[in-house]
């Protein structure tokens, strides 16, 4: 099938390249043309494990390409996915102008049956609103084609792009009519996973269900782990416990410093905004927003309480990034950290495998380290913020004999608490147990 994607950030390019893997023939189309261009070459403009193999296989097949001008391209295929941004507008709600955009270019574009699908994250009734200005921009030139809005929301996560848009949990296709329902059954019909039909607003409405559900398991745990503090139990094993039961599960319970990326926190705020312009109030999702506003500050007063003032005290940050396996910054709790250390006159030295570059242009204040061993020479305090492989396995011994205070604070317990302190560290986790 003949299909166009328009966006093609993380999930575009994402999106581009699976369905061209299924066999599609695909054609990615964005505003900016550096980025069509580099795609075009088969370099992706942001790192994500795999994708680029699988691009560069996918344009050598011939059956993906990339475009900096929409319009030829919407009207050569059958089936058009909008994958732009809609990020936090000032009022927390979701701003949806590129989303507008898209549709009026389809509208203006479109010369036979087309499905309209939006995977991009969008409230509850925006696919109503895109079917009136197609059909207005229809209208305003005279032409009467056939088309249908589909929501077909993305779950993807990154550092699992691929992964997750292969072989997803599940896919959810809110669809109106019998036609356009065909047309998404035979774009998917090789993807092994249950497929969940559903209305439009179903389907806008399970997006940001699924992300404030799982916003509300982490603040949940973290607001545990400030009372696990209190009490002397540890959080690790407390969630370990709850998840044992079938119906909590494991999955995101990790205490740490809070959750940050490009999709929970303004998703929190789009449903928040999306409940008070309906007269509705959601008190658990307001506080699942206030314990992650907070929750760096929490961990932050933890470090003050073992170090006392931190003016001139040299600390060293590891990990940058909102979560490893991704060069994004956006969101990062480490951000927020960084941010308070450089106010309170810390010096401040930072390592992150992927994310320096772009936190460098944001915070070029910090000193940043060729790896994690010279970020960490002379510190008096490691913060580790990001819990990325490569510096859970770093040589801790080694460390420990570069460092000028032996003293860890793990923001994601993600180390080896017994280990650490064998190799002569003072550590502390997030909510395990008192303050020793
Ligand atoms: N990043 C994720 O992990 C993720 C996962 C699931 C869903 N989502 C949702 O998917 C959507 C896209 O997210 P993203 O992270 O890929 O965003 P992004 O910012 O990485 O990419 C958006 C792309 O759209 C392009 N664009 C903007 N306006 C355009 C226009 N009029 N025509 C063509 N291109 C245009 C931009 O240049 C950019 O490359 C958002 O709604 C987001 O909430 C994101
Ligand atoms: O137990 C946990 C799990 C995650 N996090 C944090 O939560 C944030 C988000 O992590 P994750 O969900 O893995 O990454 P995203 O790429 O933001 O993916 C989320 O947001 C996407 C965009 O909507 C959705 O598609 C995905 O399903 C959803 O998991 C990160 O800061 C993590 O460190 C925790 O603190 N504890």
């Amino acid at each position: 099938m003949k299909v166009c994607v328009i966006g093609t950030g993380y999930v575009g390019a994402t999106t581009s390249v699976t369905l061209a893997a299924l066999g599609h023939d695909v054609v990615g189309v964005d505003a900016d043309p550096r980025k069509a261009e580099l795609l075009g070459r088969g370099t992706l403009p942001f790192f994500e494990s795999g994708l680029e193999d699988l691009l560069r296989e996918m344009i050598a097949a011939g059956r993906l390409r990339f475009t900096g001008n929409g319009s030829q391209a919407i009207r050569d295929c059958e089936v058009v996915f909008t994958a732009v941004g809609t990020p936090s507008a000032p009022d927390g709600s979701a701003d949806l102008t590129a989303v507008w955009e898209v549709a009026r270019q389809i509208g203006r574009t479109i010369t036979d049956y087309t499905v309209v699908v939006n995977k991009s994250t969008v409230p509850v009734g925006t696919g109503e609103r895109v079917e009136e200005i197609v059909l207005q921009e229809l209208q305003g030139r005279g032409a009467d084609v056939p088309f249908d809005v589909v929501s077909n929301p993305e779950f993807l996560r990154e550092g699992k792009a691929l992964e997750d848009a292969l072989h997803p949990d599940r896919v959810v296709i809110g669809a109106a009519s019998q036609r356009a329902r065909e047309v998404m059954a035979r774009l998917y019909a090789d993807v092994v996973a249950p497929v969940l039909w559903t209305t439009v607003r179903d389907a806008e409405m399970i997006k940001y269900a699924s992300n404030a559900f799982l916003a509300t398991k982490i603040s949940f745990v973290n607001e545990l782990a400030r009372l696990c503090e209190r009490t002397g139990a540890d959080i690790a094993q407390v969630a370990r416990g709850m998840g044992m039961d079938g119906r909590i599960g494991q999955a995101f319970l990790q205490a740490g410093v809070g959750y940050g990326g490009s999709c929970f926190p303004k998703d929190v705020d789009a449903l928040l905004h999306l409940a008070r312009v309906n007269g509705e109030r959601l008190g658990l999702l307001e506080s699942v927003a206030e314990v992650n506003r907070t929750q760096t500050g929490w961990y932050l007063e933890k470090v003050r309480r073992v170090l006392g003032d931190l003016a001139g005290k040299r600390v060293a940050v590891l990990g940058l990034t909102f979560k490893p396996g991704t060069d994004d910054i956006r969101e990062a709790p480490a951000l927020r950290i960084l941010a308070a250390l450089l106010d309170e006159g810390a010096q401040v030295c930072a390592y992150d495998p992927q994310g320096m570059a772009a936190v460098r242009k944001l915070v070029p204040s910090v000193v940043y380290a060729s790896d994690a061993y010279a970020a960490m020479e002379r510190a008096e305090a490691v913060l580790l913020v990001t819990e990325w492989q490569e510096l859970v396995e770093l040589d801790w011994q080694r460390a420990f004999g570069q460092v000028k205070e032996g003293i860890v604070f793990d923001g994601r317990n993600a180390l080896d608490a017994d280990k650490m302190t064998a190799a002569g560290w003072r550590y502390y986790g997030v909510g395990k147990g008192r303050l020793r």
